[in-house]
């Protein structure tokens, strides 16, 4: 991996306990997070629904500094993407395969001031996703079928990272779901650099460590 890729780590506060979502938001941060991966759900997109634009927004009150992204799991994302700029989001993540015209939504996340990233499920193939990387910050390969926390890490999705490594050695790539100390290892090998924890790193004891652990790990393979 090129030298100056970052080794960014994003928890996923979906499976942390949602009536404390500033407290727990901010002990992520605390403990080292780099930046807040916020999963919204519409329930069509995904058999799941989680939160939207306003609850982002009491968090953006709250929490000033930190670096947002939002894993838009939802049907139409070119709706939400003017709520999510207002809410103070910085990185609208998006998947592609529900929507006609990906480069318009590109173009309006940005024109809204925000980073761009295209996210694709396990069932497509990187080469759906290669189309827009000119226009876009980061891909996201997911290691679970979207909708729930807790699932089991897929590392047959590891081909998709390598492939896009080897072509793109500044891409943001990042990873989301089922990584936690077990799995980082496949990835930070694969080429990912922005890691996703939800549930490994929530329920550990001590989120530092972990943090730290999920952190070193890519470093090292940054080196
Ligand atoms: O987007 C999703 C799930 O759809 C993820 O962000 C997960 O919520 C991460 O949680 P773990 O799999 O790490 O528990
Ligand atoms: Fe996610």
């Amino acid at each position: 991996m090129a030298k100056h890729l970052k080794a960014l780590i994003g928890p996923s506060i979906l499976n942390s306990d949602l009536s404390k979502l500033y407290e727990e938001s901010q002990k992520l941060l605390d403990n080292g997070a780099d930046y807040l991966h916020l999963d919204v759900m519409d329930g069509h997109f995904v058999p799941n629904l989680t939160f939207g634009h306003p609850i982002v927004k009491c968090l953006r009150s709250k929490i000033k500094n930190a670096f947002f992204e939002t894993h838009m799991m939802v049907s139409n994302p070119e709706q939400w993407i003017s709520p999510m700029a207002d809410a103070g989001v910085n990185q609208y993540t998006f998947h592609i395969e529900p929507v006609n015209d990906v480069e318009d939504v590109c173009r309006k996340i940005k024109e809204n001031g925000m980073k761009v990233g295209v996210a694709i499920k396990p069932g497509t193939p990187v080469s759906e996703v290669e189309k827009y990387i000119s226009l876009s910050d980061m891909v996201l390969i997911m290691t679970v079928e979207p909708g729930f926390g807790g699932q089991k890490f897929m590392e047959n999705q590891m081909e998709k990272v390598k492939y896009l490594r080897e072509h793109y050695p500044l891409l943001d790539i990042e990873v989301d779901g089922g990584v936690g100390p077990a799995t980082i290892g496949c990835c930070a090998d694969a080429g990912a650099n922005m890691i996703v924890s939800g549930t490994a790193v929530i329920g550990s004891q001590d989120q530092a460590a972990t943090i730290k652990l999920l952190r070193d790990t890519v470093i090292e393979s940054i080196k």
